[in-house]
């Protein structure tokens, strides 16, 4: 048994196209719905709970004159050195632990055309967003507010919610 609960090899996937986790098994590239003979159902659901197919975030971005797309919703061009956007994000981390709302704060700051929907990315798997920026989103937990997270679009504030 694996740390899966799967009986080996199988592993557990996501299905985009209808939205729900299947089973494959890499050797006889067989796929299926149910849960394979023999799986230990608690100890699958633990390790979906520590290792989520997919989460769904909100984040705060400041662009900085170095990101990759240095336009936003808010003004054009972006001139702000990246240690002022690292400043500016410090504040809004502070509003954040002092309780303001999280998608307010989005929508009135976020240079990410996210902040229409107080920057909600909505659900997304591995693969999907910029490697730094999934790395902090996937080792938050429901709820859970990160750090500062730098990538090529800028600097992020993200926010686990599912
Ligand atoms: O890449 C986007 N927006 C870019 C900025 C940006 N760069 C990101 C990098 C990682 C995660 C979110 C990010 N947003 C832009 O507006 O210049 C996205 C916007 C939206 C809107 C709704 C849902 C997903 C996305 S991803």
């Amino acid at each position: 048994m694996s740390s899966t609960g799967l009986p080996e090899p199988w592993t557990v996937r996501f299905s985009k196209s209808k939205s729900r986790q299947y089973f494959f098994n890499p050797q006889t590239k067989e796929s299926q719905w149910d849960e394979p003979e023999g799986t230990d159902h608690a100890a699958l659901k633990q390790y979906l709970v520590d290792h989520p197919l997919r989460v769904r975030c909100l984040h705060l971005l400041i662009k900085h004159k170095d990101s990759k797309r240095p336009a936003s919703h808010r003004c054009d061009p972006i001139t702000i050195s990246k240690e002022e956007a690292l400043e500016e994000l410090s504040v809004y981390q502070h509003k954040i632990e002092q309780g303001e709302k999280f998608e307010d704060l989005a929508k009135s700051r976020s240079d990410c055309s996210s902040f229409k929907r107080g920057g909600d990315l909505g659900s997304f798997a591995s693969g999907e967003m910029q490697p730094p920026f999934e790395k902090a989103a996937f080792a938050l937990k429901v709820g859970e507010v990160s750090k500062p997270v730098e990538t090529a679009s800028g600097v992020h504030i993200i926010k686990r919610v599912a």
